[in-house]
């Protein structure tokens, strides 16, 4: 089974959007930061890993909040873990996306994100308060 982390970060009431490079699967997509969970890592582990990774930060305190599963055509099942960030350390840098974007909540729609993400979208529509806003 594929484990899939993805990190909810927020400020100021925006959320991190994150676009795939060009050359990337899902290419130019949006998506939030996180990856696949490598053998023996749980899924707050990768998330930690991969928030190194791609933003250069790291991250200390999470919350987690929905997964489900979820199957690309052609792909094998993948399980999705959405998670918020509560606190990290460092500065928010750039290593791994075409670009990023601090998004308001009811704009995410309107960005072209990855189909696995649409559910986590309809789910916190029906869970409002979930996201603790002024956390960063
Ligand atoms: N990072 C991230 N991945 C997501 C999100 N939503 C979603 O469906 N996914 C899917 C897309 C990919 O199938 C998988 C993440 O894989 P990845 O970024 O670690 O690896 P990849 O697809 O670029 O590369 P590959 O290993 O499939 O060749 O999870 C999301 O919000 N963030």
């Amino acid at each position: 089974m594929i484990h899939v982390s993805a990190g909810i970060l927020m400020a100021d009431g925006l959320i991190l959007l994150c676009r795939r490079l060009p050359r990337d699967p899902h290419p130019l997509k949006w998506e939030f930061p996180g990856g696949k969970a490598e053998a023996g890592e749980t899924p707050e582990e990768a998330l930690i890993r991969e928030l190194t990774e791609e933003l250069a930060i790291h991250v200390t305190g999470v919350n987690k909040i929905v997964s489900y599963p979820y199957q690309y055509k052609h792909r094998e099942i993948i399980t999705l873990h959405f998670f918020q960030i509560l606190s990290f350390a460092g500065r928010i840098q750039n290593k791994a996306f075409q670009r990023i974007e601090w998004v308001r909540p009811e704009n995410l729609r309107h960005y072209d994100l990855l189909a696995g993400d649409l559910e986590f979208l309809a789910w916190m529509d029906k869970h409002p308060h979930v996201l603790k806003k002024e956390s960063l």
